[in-house]
């Protein structure tokens, strides 16, 4: 079986960049890997929808329950090729997975009722979904700021021609995420958790260094 790993992290932290690189180290290493991106926006129906919720263009607001169900349906729709890329690799990368939606959703409801949508989503995709539970989760830990103008440069995404779509416009929410990232890795929900700092001396740290001390938690 294929070791599971979950970059996980605000929105602008590195994680694709960090994922690419991760699969790019391990492969020079010899071991067989692959990325596999959460939402997959153009292979699902789940994903499509997000795309639409993201970009603003659904025709009424979505609760965080409803937005819950929708990206644990792209996960479900995508259980396929989870099972065969983990079939054909060492090792599989996920640029977001299940804490994702935990982190995400459990920061759009009441404090008081956070740790119950945390509960909830993980027995919906672990439970009735079936998806395989990570064997590591990393979470990147970006300052605020910093990850703000790394938004700023990402290319153009699929379901948006806006610099920051709904959820990397609202601080207040990426501000709840971080939190609720440092409170899932220090209570290890869904799996053990590692946090790895992108910043060094109030700057972003070189991406292969993130990427290299990435590949150092899985021996
Ligand atoms: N450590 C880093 N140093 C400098 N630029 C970075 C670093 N990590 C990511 N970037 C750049 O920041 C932008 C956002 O990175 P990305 O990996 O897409 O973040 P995420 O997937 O977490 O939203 C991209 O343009 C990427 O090239
Ligand atoms: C995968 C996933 C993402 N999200 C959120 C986090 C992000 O703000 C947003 C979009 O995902 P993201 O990976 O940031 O997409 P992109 O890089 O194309 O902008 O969806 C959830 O709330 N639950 C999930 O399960």
């Amino acid at each position: 079986m294929s070791f599971l790993l979950a970059i996980e992290g605000a929105d602008g932290a590195g994680k694709a960049t960090a994922s690419a690189l991760v699969v790019e180290q391990l492969q020079a290493a010899g071991r067989s890997a692959a990325v596999i991106s959460f939402p997959r926006y153009t292979d699902t129906v789940g994903g499509w929808a997000l795309g639409a919720m993201l970009a603003g263009t659904l025709p009424r607001g979505t609760s965080p329950k409803a937005a819950a169900v929708l990206y644990a349906l792209d996960r479900m729709e995508s259980r396929d090729h989870l099972m065969a890329t983990m079939a054909a690799n060492d090792v599989v990368v996920f640029d977001r997975y299940i804490a994702s939606n935990m982190a995400y959703q459990a920061a759009q409801v009441p404090v008081v009722e956070a740790d119950t949508m945390m509960a909830w989503i993980a027995d919906l995709e672990t439970g009735s979904f079936a998806l395989p539970t990570p064997d590591l989760s990393v979470y990147l830990d970006t300052p605020a700021d910093i990850a703000r103008g790394l938004i700023r440069q990402k290319r153009k995404r699929s379901y948006t021609d806006d610099a920051f779509d709904a959820y990397e416009a609202d601080t207040g929410l990426q501000d709840r995420v971080r939190i609720n990232y440092a409170a899932m890795a220090a209570a290890g929900l869904l799996g053990r958790w590692a946090t790895v700092s992108t910043v060094e001396a109030g700057a972003s740290r070189l991406p292969a260094d993130i990427a290299r001390d990435i590949v150092a938690l899985l021996r």
